[in-house]
């Protein structure tokens, strides 16, 4: 169990960099979920750190160790880390016990070794831990992609690694599947105590599994938070509506308000870099901001009239379509020029043609406006 830090790190593979100074600290034990558009670095990143990938500047440390700094960069076999592929990537001769023990250590990535040493205790340790102990004498191509990416984690925690990287390791797997290994996964490496970075795609699995979300565009890192601080408090616009859905709207600042078409809100600014400015560098007074909301963020309540709309103070609106999924629902709401997403709970679900009052609640978040 290992911190891992990552300092100022430039990499590229030709001309341009792909990663532009990527900084992330991930604490002992901790687990970081890398997301982004596709090409936007997150398998490069995750490359580098593993040394498969030699860095053009920058510092990578692994507790103690520094693997990659200025004339350093540590072999990946010597690195002590473990890699979960996409596909599993299990060797198809081998049975499951045998592709764990290639993990080890002694096995020294020999076949002939990890046939030897797949009867070890230390390998029915690992397929107990990943709920495969009847299955040790199988062959990959009898395994389901679950049962696969289970041997995969047991063969990178077989080397006792400090930390383990796992590049979209749910990603071929149907969506029943991926939510159940997710949740195995993530108990998996908190019971090893390994460190981990995990690429998904899927931004509700990063938020759901994960210590701390970084969200990467174009080779930058933009913001590495707890999942809730990246949805409840986004470092960028461009970030708010990666992680979840989001509306803008155009609106003035006045002191710890925004006047927008919902209202006056009670608001909080969130600088253009939202790392290094000060939170009190908030803007003049009626100065123009973009204004976020969450579609939870918006209650609706039926109305009988227009009159009883005015009462509530908040914008007369109709709900011109449901777009329903279960457990809850998104209403498309609209008034006049304004085209609004709420999401309701089942129970509040509202028939297409109703008229409501929108009204905002809780605190919202002012950007800075785009020209
Ligand atoms: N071996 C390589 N040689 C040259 N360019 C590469 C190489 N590997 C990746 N790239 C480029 O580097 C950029 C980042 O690629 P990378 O695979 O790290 O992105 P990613 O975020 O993991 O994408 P995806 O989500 O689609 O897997 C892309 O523009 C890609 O084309």
């Amino acid at each position: 169990m290992s911190r891992l830090e990552v300092r100022d790190l430039v990499v590229g593979y030709d001309a341009a960099d792909v990663l532009r100074s990527v900084s992330l600290d991930v604490p002992d034990g901790s687990l970081l979920a890398i997301v982004g558009p596709s090409g936007c670095g997150k398998t490069t990143l995750l490359r580098t750190i593993a040394g498969l990938v030699r860095a053009r500047a920058g510092e990578i440390r692994i507790g103690t160790r520094m693997v990659t700094t200025h004339g350093i960069h540590l072999a990946p076999e010597k690195r002590r880390i473990g890699w979960v592929p996409q596909d599993a990537a299990l060797f198809p001769h081998l049975t499951v016990a045998e592709n764990i023990a290639f993990g080890l250590p002694s096995a020294r990535g020999s076949a002939k070794s990890a046939r030897r040493a797949a009867t070890r205790d230390d390998v029915q340790r690992l397929l107990a831990l990943v709920g495969l102990g009847a299955l040790g004498d199988r062959l990959p191509a009898q395994l389901s992609g679950g049962q696969a990416q289970r041997v995969a984690l047991a063969r990178a925690l077989a080397s006792a690694p400090d930390v383990v990287l796992l590049d979209e390791p749910f990603g071929a797997l149907d969506p029943i599947l991926r939510a159940d290994l997710r949740g195995s996964v993530r108990e998996l490496l908190r019971e090893a105590g390994v460190t981990g970075i995990l690429v998904t795609h899927d931004q509700a699995e990063a938020l759901s599994i994960a210590d701390l979300v970084g969200v990467m565009r174009g080779g930058e890192l933009l913001q590495l938070d707890t999942p809730e601080q990246v949805y409840r408090r986004p470092a960028t616009p461009w970030v708010a509506g990666f992680v979840g859905d989001a509306v803008f709207l155009p609106g003035t600042w006045h002191g710890d308000e925004v006047a927008c078409a919902l209202g006056r809100l009670p608001a909080d600014w969130v600088p253009d870099d939202a790392a290094t400015a000060s939170p009190l560098e908030a803007p003049v007074d009626g100065a123009s901001v973009a204004v976020l909301v969450r579609p939870e963020e918006l209650a609706l309540s039926p109305l009988a009239a227009d009159a009883e709309a005015q009462a509530v103070g908040g914008p007369a609106a109709v709900v011109t379509g449901v777009s329903y999924t279960g457990h809850d629902a998104m209403l498309t709401v609209v008034a006049g020029d304004l085209r609004l997403e709420a999401r309701v709970t089942a129970a509040g679900l509202l028939p297409v043609g109703t008229r409501v009052a929108v009204r905002v609640t809780g605190r919202v978040l002012a950007y800075p406006a785009r020209a």
